[in-house]
C-alpha cells in the first residue's frame, strides 16, 4: 500500500509492504538515480539487516557503504553527526548521492539531520525497522540531537524523498522496543482517531497487536500524515502530536538518555498531563483511567517513581514550545480529540507537584 504525504514544496510516498525490505534497491531505483548511497544503521540492526539491503541496493547498480553507529538513545549526540559526517566526506559522497536510515528512531533522527546539513542537504530515505519509527519518527521530516540540556534541541525539518516501511522486520523486534512504539501509536489515537482507540480496545495485548501490524500502523501513521499536511512546520496544528511529549522529554533526559525510553516517558507524560487536566476540569472524567488501562494492557509504565518536579520543571524550560514566559501543552478535549493550551512557565511546578 501507498499513502502519499502531499506538502507543497516535497511531497513523498510511504510503502508499507511486507518483505519488501529485501527488495529494497528496486524500489530505491524507481526513486533515486544510480549514486553513492550511505547505509546508516545502529549496531542491533546492522547485525540482522544491513546485509540484504546492501545486497539489493549493489545489486540495482547503487554503490553502498554501511556506516553503523552503537544502538541507543546517546547516538543522537554531536559526536555521532560528526562521525557520519567524516564518513561521507573520507567516501566523497556528492549532493547526487543520498543516505538511506535502517534502523529505529535513533537512526532515523541522527541520519536525517546528517543529511540535511551535509552540504547543506543530500538525498535522504527512510527504512524503518522499529514500531515506532514505522508509525511516527520515520514521516514528517522532524530531525534531531540531543543536548545534555534537554531532548531534540538540535534540528532541522527535513523531507525523506520515500519511506519502505517492511512490517515482516517486527518479528525481530524486542518486546520492550515493540510497546515503545504502542505509545506513540496510544498518542496517535487519543489525540485525532477514536476508531483507531477503539481498534486499540478490542486487542488483548502486544502480542496479538504484532500479529495484526498493518492494522494498526496504517491508520497511525495516517494520522501523522494528515497532521504533518496541514502544518509541516510546527507552527500550530502539528504540536498535538507532542502529546505527552513535554513531560516526556524531560524525563528522558532527567532519568539520563536511554534510561527511560522516549516511548516509556511519553506513556508516563500522558498520564501525568491529563490526570492534572482532568483535576482542572480540563479535559472529561476518567480519561486517565482509561488511558492508563490502554496502556498496561501493553505493559507500559503510567507512573514514576523517582519523579522530580523541580529538576522536571528546569528541563521543560528548554523546551521548544516555551516563548516568552509561555508554554503550549497538549490536552485531551476527549478521547480522539486534541486541543492545545498555552499556559505560565512559572506556573508548571505547581502543575507537575499536583499531579
Ligand atoms: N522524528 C520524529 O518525528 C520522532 C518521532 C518519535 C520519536 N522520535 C525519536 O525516536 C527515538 C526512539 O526511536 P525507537 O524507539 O525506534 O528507538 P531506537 O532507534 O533506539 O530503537 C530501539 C531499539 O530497537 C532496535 N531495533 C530497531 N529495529 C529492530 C528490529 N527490526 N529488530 C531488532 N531490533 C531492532 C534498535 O537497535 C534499538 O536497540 C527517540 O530518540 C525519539 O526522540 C522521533
Ligand atoms: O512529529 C512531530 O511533530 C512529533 O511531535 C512526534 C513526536 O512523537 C516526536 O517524538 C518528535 O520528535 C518530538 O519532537 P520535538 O519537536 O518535541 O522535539
Ligand atoms: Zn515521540
Amino acid at each position: 500500500m501507498i499513502i502519499t504525504v502531499n506538502l507543497k514544496d516535497h511531497s513523498y510516498p510511504i510503502n508499507v509492504q511486507r518483505n519488501s525490505l529485501k527488495q529494497s534497491g528496486v524500489w530505491v531505483k524507481s526513486i533515486w538515480a544510480k549514486q553513492k548511497v550511505a547505509l546508516v544503521t545502529d549496531n542491533t540492526v546492522n547485525q540482522i539487516y544491513a546485509q540484504q539491503v546492501k545486497e539489493s541496493l549493489d545489486s540495482n547498480g547503487f554503490q553502498t557503504t554501511v556506516m553503523v553507529i552503537p544502538s541507543g538513545e546517546t547516538s543522537k549526540s554531536l559526536e555521532m553527526t560528526d562521525f557520519l559526517y567524516r564518513k561521507l566526506a573520507q567516501n566523497h559522497f556528492t549532493k547526487n548521492d543520498g543516505v538511506i536510515a535502517l534502523g529505529g528512531g535513533v537512526v532515523g533522527d541522527l541520519a536525517g539531520f546528517v543529511a540535511a546539513t551535509y552540504m547543506r542537504g543530500i538525498h535522504f530515505l527512510q527504512f524503518p525497522t522499529s514500531l515506532l519509527a514505522q508509525v511516527d519518527s520515520s514521516i514528517g521530516g522532524k530531525t534531531a540531537i540531543n543536548m545534555t540540556a534537554a531532548k531534540n534541541l538540535i534540528g532541522t525539518f527535513y523531507q525523506p524523498d520515500g519511506v519502505l516501511i517492511d512490517p515482516a522486520v517486527l518479528d525481530t523486534l524486542p518486546q520492550r522496543r515493540l510497546r515503545e512504539g504502542v505509545a506513540e501509536i496510544v498518542k496517535a489515537a487519543a489525540i485525532a482517531d477514536v476508531d483507531l482507540w477503539q481498534l486499540l480496545e478490542r486487542i488483548r495485548n502486544s502480542t496479538e497487536l504484532k500479529q495484526r501490524a498493518e492494522e494498526i500502523i496504517i491508520p497511525a501513521l495516517k494520522v501523522k500524515q494528515q497532521v504533518v499536511e496541514k502544518d509541516e512546520f510546527d507552527q500550530n496544528q502539528r504540536l498535538i502530536l507532542n502529546f505527552g511529549h513535554t513531560i516526556g522529554h524531560a524525563i528522558e533526559k532527567t532519568a539520563g538518555y536511554g534510561t527511560i525510553s522516549h516511548g516509556e516517558s511519553v506513556a508516563i507524560g500522558m498520564i501525568k498531563i491529563t490526570q492534572q487536566a482532568e483535576k482542572m476540569g480540563l479535559t472529561p472524567k476518567y480519561t486517565t483511567q482509561k488511558l492508563q488501562h490502554m496502556l498496561s494492557k501493553f505493559d507500559l509504565p503510567t507512573t514514576l517513581t523517582d519523579f522530580n518536579p523541580r529538576q522536571i520543571k528546569e528541563t521543560i524550560n528548554h523546551d521548544k514550545k516555551v516563548r516568552e514566559g509561555q508554554l503550549n501543552i497538549i490536552l485531551l478535549e476527549k478521547i480522539g480529540q486534541a486541543k492545545i493550551v498555552p499556559i505560565y512557565i512559572d506556573t508548571i511546578e505547581d502543575y507537575l507537584q499536583s499531579s
